[in-house]
């Protein structure tokens, strides 16, 4: 893998696609195991969420539902501190099972305002599963059931996630060059 240019910045590898889809396969044999016959709820967070919840419902074997909502806050590289909801829920998740399914946890603050909102609905359960954590930047605490890979207090593009709408498409890790 070599690096990469994103607007005006460059980028090198960080996780390959084997490496994510490895790590993606064991996190969702670990939701096997654990919900069989629960029928879980995941509801992914668009828009960062939307390539890693579709791999790892691909390795869902259980009866499972999917719903999204999309919830935004980063303007380029930096938190907004404004968490916003432009689409809400269509599932009623009382009584469910509910995991969610994000991208990152970097600061903690889309999280750590969300969670709140679900647990007010009175779901049966409700976990988090979530592919990068930076534990390093986190300073809004959120339970994190599920974790793919901690990774430093460095900006990444890829596998979902982008830099200012571009990088979402590609199928690796890549990491801000120093
Ligand atoms: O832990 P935090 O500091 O809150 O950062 C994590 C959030 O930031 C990103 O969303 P963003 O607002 O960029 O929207 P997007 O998913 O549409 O890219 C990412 O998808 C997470 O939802
Ligand atoms: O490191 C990141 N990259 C892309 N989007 C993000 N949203 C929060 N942190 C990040």
């Amino acid at each position: 893998m070599q690096e990469i240019k994103v607007h005006d910045k460059l980028f090198v590898p960080w996780l390959t696609e084997q490496t994510i889809t490895d790590r993606v396969k064991d996190i969702a044999a670990d939701i096997n195991n654990a919900y069989a016959g629960k029928k879980p709820l995941f509801i992914g967070i668009l828009n960062g969420a939307f390539m890693f919840a579709s791999d790892l419902l691909k390795h869902i074997t259980i009866e499972a539902e999917i719903s999204f909502i999309k919830l935004a806050s980063y303007k380029g590289m930096k938190s907004s501190g404004q968490v916003v909801t432009a689409i809400g829920l269509d599932v009623d998740i009382t009584d469910r099972h509910v995991i969610i399914v994000e991208d990152i946890i970097d600061t903690g603050k889309t999280l750590h305002q969300f969670l709140p909102q679900l647990h007010n609905q009175r779901p049966a359960s409700l976990k988090t599963a979530v592919l990068l954590h930076k534990p390093e930047a986190t300073i809004h605490p959120v339970d994190i059931d599920y974790c793919c890979f901690s990774i430093p207090n460095k900006f990444v593009v890829g596998y979902g996630l982008d830099y200012n709408g571009l990088g979402r498409n590609l199928p690796a890790i890549y990491q801000l060059k120093d």
